[in-house]
């Protein structure tokens, strides 16, 4: 509706004095203005010098992008490690739990192959072992030690349970839920309430559930910190660990001391290995794989190494905020904020990124190029390297983003070349490949030049182009990479607060 000029101000109509104001009111009121003009000039000033501190405290803000299982989590807790060394240090007993939970779903993992095939027939017999590639699995049957392992596992229920519990805030145990691999665009159903798992009827382990973390007032960590006496530094493996820095053992990890050498029968096991062959499930190269390690993790004075804390598997949902403040030992940096945001990768997850765009100094987005013969868990008709192509399309062409600096990991190096050494052949899958040799190296520079050629192509505006080939697990090689992406991103902050 158009205004017309006889319309009266709204603002006018508040600032008139009330009508019939005597002299002593218009002095109460005129010095009611000028204490409330003087307060929001002091609010302005404490905003304008709370600008000027942070400028001059330095604050880098870094976002972490890409699909799930791509390690952005991961190369978080490599910065943690690298320039707050002794946070990192202190918290790994935490993740001793976290750990466990992967030992279990490995162990679940296994026995949910086994559980396809038929029981053995009675009386038990051992004479067909072998799912071999183009056997029937209607001709074979679960060898009787297998059954009698299963068996001999059953606690591993419990102490599922029991780390499920100890994980779960009391109060947020609706924030934890399993999520269907059938369930297309990552819906969460059905939300896993540790008391009902008790008393479920049929008590078999549901292959497609992955525990999952939503960042909340009460963490993970800070729950479990309360069950632990945290260390400020110890060393990993020590014998004396646990009785000098007061470590307690936990149930779980006592259940799971005696169950180790069952779990190391079950993994070695010929049957088991041919079956999971059969079934191109890749244990070893699955998030969160510690089979190889039973004697040690599952040792009761285990504290777990850095290493340990990177190839540990907790799925993030939603999104957190880490306040990184450089510790001395990060060198020049000492002081700098970096508030490094981390964010979860499922398709669902990915509305919840966009806020985050605004004021960043610097992204970086993993695409694990290993997972050219995988299918997204929330969606298995996706390929997960179309996915994340996708994926950097949409980032290097978002306009929020045009002046964000943006830095790739073409991640998961170490297992694209397990696989490729393994006979999987990259053009099977990606048909552009053609006859190129089937090595890592000359795949990751087959990717580096298509990722590069996206982001020449989609870029709002030019911008230079950083690649690395990493293995963000790889404490070694990330040291280094992580180091060069800090010199670059802090030397852009600086010279983008100059510009301010
Ligand atoms: N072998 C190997 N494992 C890796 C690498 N990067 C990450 N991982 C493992 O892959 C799993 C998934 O990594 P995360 O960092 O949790 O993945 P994410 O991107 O945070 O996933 P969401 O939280 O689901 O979005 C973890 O168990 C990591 O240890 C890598 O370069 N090589
Ligand atoms: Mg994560």
């Amino acid at each position: 509706m158009p205004k017309h000029s006889h319309d009266p101000d709204p603002l006018d109509e508040l600032l008139r004095p009330p009508q019939g104001e005597t002299e002593e009111d218009r002095v109460i009121r005129l010095a009611q203005e000028a204490e409330a003009r003087r307060r929001s000039q002091a609010i302005d000033e404490s905003i304008k010098a709370e600008r000027i501190e942070q400028k001059k405290k330095s604050v880098v803000r870094l976002l972490l992008l890409g699909q799930s299982e791509s390690g952005k989590s991961t190369t978080l807790r490599h910065f943690q490690r690298l320039y707050i060394p002794s946070a990192f240090r202190a918290e790994r007993i935490l993740w001793r739990s976290v750990i466990q939970l992967n030992v279990v779903r490995s162990v679940r993992t296994i026995l949910d192959a086994v559980s396809t095939v038929r029981p053995p027939p009675s009386p038990p017999s051992n004479d067909i072992q072998s799912p071999a590639e183009d056997s029937d699995d209607d001709t074979i049957y679960v060898p009787h030690d297998i059954e009698v392992l299963k068996m001999r596992l059953s606690p591993l229920h419990h102490v599922e349970a029991v780390l499920i519990a100890k994980l779960i805030p009391p109060s947020q145990d609706d924030s934890w839920a399993p999520m269907t691999a059938s369930s297309a665009g990552g819906t969460l159903v059905s939300p896993y309430h540790y008391p009902a798992y008790h008393h479920r009827p049929d008590q078999r382990w549901h292959h497609s559930q992955e525990i999952f973390v939503r960042p909340g007032a009460t963490s993970w960590k800070g729950v479990l910190a309360k069950s632990f006496p945290c260390p400020t530094s110890v060393r990993p493996n020590s014998i004396d660990d646990a009785s000098s820095t007061g470590v307690t053992r936990d149930e779980a990890q006592q259940v799971l001391h005696a169950c180790c050498g069952d779990i190391i029968s079950l993994w070695n096991n010929r049957f088991v290995r041919q079956l999971l062959t059969k079934r191109k499930i890749r244990l070893e190269e699955a998030p969160g794989f510690f089979l190889n390690d039973l004697q040690r993790v599952t040792a009761l004075n285990y504290i777990p190494s850095d290493d340990d804390v990177l190839r540990a598997r907790l799925k993030t949902v939603g999104v957190s905020e880490y306040r990184c403040q450089m510790e001395a030992a990060a060198g020049r940096e000492q002081g700098t904020e970096w508030r490094i945001v981390d964010v979860g990768g499922s398709r669902s997850q990915r509305a919840t990124w966009v806020p985050f765009f605004d004021d960043v100094d610097a992204i970086i987005f993993l695409a694990p190029i290993s997972a050219f013969d995988q299918v997204l868990t929330e969606d298995r008709t996706v390929n997960r390297l179309e996915d994340s192509v996708l994926l950097w399309k949409a980032i290097c062409s978002n306009k929020l983003l045009a002046n964000v600096d943006l830095v790739l990991f073409l991640n998961k190096c170490d297992i694209l070349e397990a696989k490729l050494k393994s006979g999987i052949r990259l053009a099977k899958y990606v048909r552009s490949y053609g006859d190129r040799g089937n090595d890592v190296e000359t795949a990751c520079k087959y990717f580096r030049t298509k990722f590069s050629a996206i982001h020449r192509e989609y870029s709002p505006l030019p911008r230079k182009f950083y690649g690395f080939c990493t293995s963000v697990t790889d404490t070694t090689t990330t040291a280094g990479i992580l180091a060069s992406v800090r010199d670059m991103v802090v030397r852009r902050h600086l010279k983008q607060s100059r510009l301010l």
